[in-house]
C-alpha cells in the first residue's frame, strides 16, 4: 500500500524551514509527590503554512505538547522555535492564535463584540474595526446573530464566532486543541469546511489536536500520530488528498477509507495501551 511513512528525520539545515520547531520535547508533572511522565523526546517541524494534525489516544500529551508551544507550560527539557526563535514560557509568541475546545466567549459581550475583542486590545479605530468583524461573521455564515449573545447560539454558532475571534487579528500560526470535540459529527463536519475554506484562502500553520481520526484525515496534510502515555511520537502520515478539499465528499473516496484502515490499526494498539493503568 502506497502511505508513506515520514518518521525519518530530517536533514540537518531542513530545520531552516520549519516555521514550528520542536526539539527534543520533555515534560513530567508532579502530581501528589509523584512524578507523571506526560511527554518524553518528541522532536517535529511544521512547515510554512502546512496543517498537521497531532493524533493519539486521552492522555498521550497531545495537549501538553500544544500547551508548550503556546507558552502555557514550561517544558522539562527540550526547546521549541518558531520562526527560528525560541520561545520562552510565560510569554506570548507573536502572530499566533490559540483555539480552544471550549468556546471561550465572553457571555457578556454580543457576537460582534466578541469578535472583535482583539482588535479592541490592538487599538484598531471603530471605523476598520467594523469593516473587519462585518467580513468575519459574513465568513463564519452569522449573518443576523451579529448582535446576540453567546447564549442565543447553538454550539457550533458559538464555536465559529470563537474561531473568528481568534482569526480576526489575522495570526499565522494557529494553535488548535480539539476545537470542535464537544459538537455533534455533523455540527463537526460542517465547522471542518468553515475551516478548510479559511485556511485554503489564508494558508496559515496549523498545529490541531485531535484524538479523531477522521477529523485528522479531513484537514491535514500529515498527522503526527502519539503513542500512549508517556507521549512519544509513534509515526507520522502525509495525507494526500488533493485540495481543495469537500470535508463531506473527501469521506467518501477509496483513499480515505484505506488511510482510515491504516492508521487506525497503529492508533488502536495506543488506546489498548493506554487503557492500563
Ligand atoms: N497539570 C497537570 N498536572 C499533572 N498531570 C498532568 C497535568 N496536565 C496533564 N497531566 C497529565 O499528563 C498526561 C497527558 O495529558 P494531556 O492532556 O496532554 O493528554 P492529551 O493527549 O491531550 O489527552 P486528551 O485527548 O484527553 O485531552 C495525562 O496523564 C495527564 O493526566
Amino acid at each position: 500500500m502506497n502511505v508513506q511513512n515520514l518518521s525519518t528525520p530530517l536533514p540537518d539545515g531542513q530545520s531552516n524551514l520549519q516555521r514550528i520547531d520542536v526539539r527534543g520535547l520533555s515534560k513530567s508533572f508532579q502530581l501528589a509527590g509523584t512524578a507523571i511522565e506526560a511527554v518524553r523526546d518528541v522532536s517535529f517541524g511544521v512547515r510554512r503554512g502546512e496543517f498537521v494534525a497531532l493524533l493519539g489516544p486521552s492522555g498521550s500529551g497531545k495537549s501538553t505538547v500544544l500547551n508548550m508551544i503556546a507558552t502555557l507550560i514550561k517544558p522539562t527539557s527540550g526547546q521549541i522555535l518558531i520562526d527560528g526563535v525560541p520561545v520562552i514560557a510565560g510569554k506570548a509568541t507573536p502572530n499566533v492564535g490559540y483555539i480552544f475546545q471550549r468556546d471561550t466567549l465572553f457571555p457578556w459581550r454580543t457576537v460582534a463584540d466578541n469578535i472583535g475583542y482583539g482588535l479592541e486590545l490592538a487599538g484598531v479605530a471603530e471605523a476598520a474595526r467594523k469593516e473587519r468583524i462585518a467580513a468575519c461573521v459574513a465568513q463564519a455564515g452569522l449573518q443576523g446573530f451579529e448582535h446576540a449573545y453567546p447564549s442565543a447560539l447553538s454550539g457550533g454558532m458559538r464555536q465559529r464566532a470563537a474561531l473568528m475571534r481568534t482569526l480576526v487579528v489575522e495570526p499565522q500560526i494557529l494553535l488548535m486543541d480539539e476545537p470542535f470535540g464537544a459538537l455533534d459529527t455533523h455540527t463537526k463536519i460542517d465547522m471542518h469546511d468553515v475551516l478548510l475554506r479559511i485556511w485554503e484562502r489564508e494558508q496559515q500553520t496549523v498545529l490541531f489536536v485531535t484524538h479523531d481520526l477522521g477529523e485528522a484525515l479531513t484537514l491535514a496534510d500529515r498527522i503526527i500520530l502519539f503513542s500512549a502515555r508517556p507521549g512519544r511520537i509513534k509515526d507520522m502520515f502525509e495525507v494526500d488528498f488533493a485540495r481543495p478539499r469537500d470535508a463531506v465528499k473527501v469521506r467518501e473516496t477509496p483513499r480515505y477509507a484505506e488511510l482510515f484502515q491504516h492508521i487506525w490499526h497503529s492508533l488502536g494498539e495506543e488506546f489498548v495501551k493506554g487503557r492500563k493503568p
